[in-house]
């Protein structure tokens, strides 16, 4: 049981109606959750708007209601406050729920279009390698000391971080480590956590169909960093043209790191192989399993956020130079024979796929062929689409266009769309097979001795979502299996 008027300490108020010396259990914005006693919060939302249930949760029990635009009908004993964003209501008054854990332990957010379930997740691995109890909240999983919990968002709605973040707590986690994705900064869903530190990666094309522009794209990711509180650090990647943009109207210690540009922390590649990167950080050099000059910088983000944590300098190359790749980002399997080597990656940017093929492209040793399987996601950003294609036809020597993800929509009207990106000079590079399994055994099948398989595009995901279903699909799975057969 809790006080409303206690969860709804900073809340921006407009207008309350009823008691907040009220007695209530729990706070939903999903009306079909609502039990006797509990408090509803009406979000307008992107297919539906949370106003519309008031009644429903009523009916359910809610107490009281938390809404933008005050209802006309208003029932009897229930408390209605109106707010001026229920969105940022929703998240000030979960961290007030759950007694503010991100207080208690030091929270470190990570932003930007690529990079951040990497980084988080090394940094989540190099802070338990070193001894810290630790937490991570990411794409692929959320963490809890060792023990890991499913997750669907990148960056989970605020009850879910909060209950999270109160179990990191009662389990004595020093350290948590967590994405923020755009969606999540314009959703309000990271609003009333304390942030000890936060990291930007980079910024390029996505999420276009959810942002208006690129500059909106933009505008919401620098707002992570506008609200970072005074005391906290923001380490920011110089070499990208939108770095110093974010931190420009930080409290934040600002802290560049750069491969090109001279700044707080700086890090040259002096080898790049399939084996790792040779770094070159702070006059150190420094092996890393982690391969390609994307991931260069990914490294040394870690690295100067634990240094910035606090960490000795020493510990922490050698704690860098043990850790292992994450889960389905470069993940590699090669065939014991013929040395076909197939990689699984999450690329589902273009340039996110212009990185990978660049990097497989400069560490690939003879001539290797380079085939990649590659799809578009259903309901995201269509203009995504041909600009893909055209990285992959681009950049491969042969390439298959299939289906990822499709969701509502049609996979031949996403394929038709992809296909528009291929020029001329590459139609006869790319093949069109929707069949995502048909795409990757036709791959191997196309592959010689010594080639390159890029599967792109989901990476640690076991599903193939279609019109609401989460079939089952492990690019990983599909190609060991189909490797073990050439191998035979
Ligand atoms: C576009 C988007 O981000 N949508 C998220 C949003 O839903 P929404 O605004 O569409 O909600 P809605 O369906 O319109 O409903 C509005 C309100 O009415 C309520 N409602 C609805 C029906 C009902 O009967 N009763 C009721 O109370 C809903 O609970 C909601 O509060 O809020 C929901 C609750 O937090 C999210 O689950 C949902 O994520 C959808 C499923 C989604 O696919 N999101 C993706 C795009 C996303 O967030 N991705 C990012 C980034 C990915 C990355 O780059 O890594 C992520 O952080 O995961
Ligand atoms: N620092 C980087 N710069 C550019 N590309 C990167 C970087 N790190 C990883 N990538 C590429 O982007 C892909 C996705 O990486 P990762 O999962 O770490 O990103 P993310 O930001 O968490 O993505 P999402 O928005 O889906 O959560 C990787 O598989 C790799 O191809
Ligand atoms: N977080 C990203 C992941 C995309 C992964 C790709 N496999 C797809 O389904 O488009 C998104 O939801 O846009
Ligand atoms: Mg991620």
């Amino acid at each position: 049981m809790k006080i409303l008027r206690d969860i709804l300490y900073k809340v921006r108020l407009d207008t309350v109606i009823g008691s907040t010396d009220l007695k209530v259990n729990h706070i939903h914005f999903d009306s079909r959750k609502v039990k006797n006693g509990d408090v509803f919060i009406a979000l307008k939302g992107t297919v539906s708007d949370g106003h519309d249930f008031i009644d429903k949760a009523i009916e359910l029990g809610a107490k009281a209601i938390v809404v933008e635009d005050m209802p006309v009908d208003k029932k009897k004993n229930v408390t209605y406050v109106v707010v001026e964003n229920s969105h940022e209501a929703l998240a000030l008054m979960a961290a007030n729920y759950y007694e503010n854990p991100s207080r208690d332990l030091k929270l470190i957010g990570v932003t930007g279009t690529n990079g951040k379930t990497t980084t988080t997740s090394l940094l989540y691995q190099l802070f338990k390698n070193v001894g810290y109890k630790t937490g991570l909240i990411s794409t692929v999983e959320i963490l809890i000391n060792g023990k890991s919990i499913p997750t669907k968002h990148t960056t989970p709605d605020p009850l879910t971080i909060n209950d999270h973040l109160a179990a990191m707590r009662d389990a004595g986690v020093d350290y948590c480590f967590m994405e923020v994705s755009s969606h999540g900064i314009a959703q309000e869903r990271v609003a009333g956590l304390h942030f000890a530190g936060g990291i930007f990666t980079n910024l390029s094309h996505d999420h276009l169909d959810y942002h208006a522009t690129f500059a909106e794209y933009r505008d919401v990711k620098k707002r992570f960093f506008d609200g970072l509180p005074a005391g906290s650090f923001a380490l920011y990647n110089k070499d990208d043209k939108n770095g110093p943009i974010m931190v420009q109207n930080t409290k934040a210690r600002k802290l560049g790191y750069a491969l090109k540009t001279y700044t707080d922390y700086q890090a040259n590649v002096l080898e790049n192989q399939f084996g790792g990167l040779l770094l070159k950080v702070n006059g150190h050099e420094l092996w890393t399993k982690m391969i390609g000059e994307f991931n260069a910088y990914n490294v040394l983000a870690i690295y100067a956020c634990a240094i910035e944590l606090g960490l000795e300098e020493m510990e922490v190359l050698e704690a860098i130079s043990k850790l292992d790749g994450v889960s389905g980002r470069f993940q590699y399997f090669t065939t014991v024979k013929d040395k076909i080597t197939a990689i699984v990656d999450y690329a589902h940017t273009p340039d996110a796929l212009k990185n990978v093929l660049e990097t497989i492209n400069s560490i690939r040793t003879k001539n290797e062929k380079v085939i990649t399987v590659v799809g578009c996601g259903g309901d995201r950003d269509r203009t995504k689409r041909p600009i893909m294609a055209n990285v992959a036809t681009t950049l491969s020597d042969m390439v298959i266009l299939t289906s990822d993800n499709p969701r509502t929509e049609d996979p031949q009207a996403i394929l038709k769309e992809m296909e528009a990106g291929v020029e001329p000079q590459n139609y006869k590079k790319a093949i069109t097979i929707a069949d995502r399994e048909q795409a990757i055994k036709t791959a191997a099948n196309m592959a010689n001795p010594q080639d390159i398989i890029l599967i792109a595009g989901k990476g640690h995901e076991t599903y193939q979502e279609i019109n609401g279903v989460r079939h089952d699909f492990d690019d990983r799975l599909k190609i060991t299996t189909i490797l073990k057969n050439l191998d035979k």
